[in-house]
Parts: C-alpha cells; structure tokens; sequence
C-alpha cells in the first residue's frame, strides 16, 4: 500500500516540514509514503481526477466537519483497506480557508482530528502522526503504549 500525504497551498514553514518529514520517515516501515503538496484546491482535485479508474485511491480530506475516530478505529479502518487490497490511499489536508463544498462531495471520505479547528501546517503534522500510530498499533508495535 501507498500512502501519500497531502497538503494544498503554501509549503509549509520549516518546523512543520521536519515534523511532517519525520513521521512519514517513520511510517516507511510499514508502506511507501509520499509527502507532496498542491498550488490550490483546483489543481489537487484535477490531479485526483486524472487518477479515477480500475485502481482509483481512496481520497480522505481532512476536515473538521468530518467523522471523528480514535487512534484504534484509525487503525481499524486503514488495516481493513490494507487487506482488501488497496493500493492507495491520499489523505490531505485542505488549504488555510478550508475545503469547498465541491471537494467535500467528491472526497471518499471526511476525517476529523477532532472539534477545534487546527492551522493547517500543524493538522498535517497531526495527521503524519496518526497515520503513523495507525500502522504500529496494526504492527503492535510499543509505541501506541508509550512504552
Ligand atoms: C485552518 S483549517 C480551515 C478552517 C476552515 N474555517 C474550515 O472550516 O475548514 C485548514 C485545514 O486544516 C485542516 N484541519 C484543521 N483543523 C482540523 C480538524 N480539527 N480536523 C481535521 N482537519 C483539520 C483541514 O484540512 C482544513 O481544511
């Protein structure tokens, strides 16, 4: 499986990218990980449009209207697509004004990180994070036990 990180607008500073960076690092371990970013909302969408097809991804937005899960339903749910034999999944992150409706409607699914609003460079470090703790918990690795 690959997994590719995503974010739309302005690079992210420094501090974030090394997060960012790190975690994807990390996550290499158990998939092939893909940090990458997109201009605008428009050219991330048309990028997923050219990828429709017999092995389309499976796209998440990262979106505080979407469905809150915990680490272990994360894990859960990334570990079933895994074994169904999905080959791709896009999670990204939306630009600093959000999401417009359009690509809410065309997205597989809807992730929240939780009910306050994060600045977008920290919801992408969150998320590498997370996508991270999914596949240890998955390895049963000792890092979701903090120990
Ligand atoms: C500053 S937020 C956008 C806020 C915008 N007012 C909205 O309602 O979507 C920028 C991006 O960060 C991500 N983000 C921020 N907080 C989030 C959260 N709690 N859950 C999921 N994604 C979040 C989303 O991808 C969002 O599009």
């Amino acid at each position: 499986m690959k997994v590719v990180l995503a974010a739309i607008g302005e690079r992210a500073r420094p501090a974030f990218e090394e997060l960012a960076k790190m975690y994807a690092g990390r996550m290499e371990a158990y998939a092939e990980v893909e940090v990458t970013g997109y201009r605008s909302e428009e050219a991330f969408l048309e990028a997923m449009e050219r990828q429709r097809g017999r092995t389309a991804p499976v796209v998440v937005l990262l979106d505080g209207r979407g469905r809150q899960m915990s680490s272990e339903q994360l894990a859960e749910w990334l570990g079933r697509q895994r074994d169904e034999g999905q080959q791709r999944m896009i999670f990204a992150v939306g630009p600093a004004n959000g999401w417009s409706d359009e690509a809410r409607k065309r997205a597989g699914a809807l992730l929240s990180l939780g009910s306050m609003t994060l600045a977008h460079e920290l919801a992408r470090v969150v998320l590498c994070e997370q996508v991270y703790r999914a596949f240890t918990i998955l390895a049963g690795h000792p890092y979701h036990r903090g120990s």
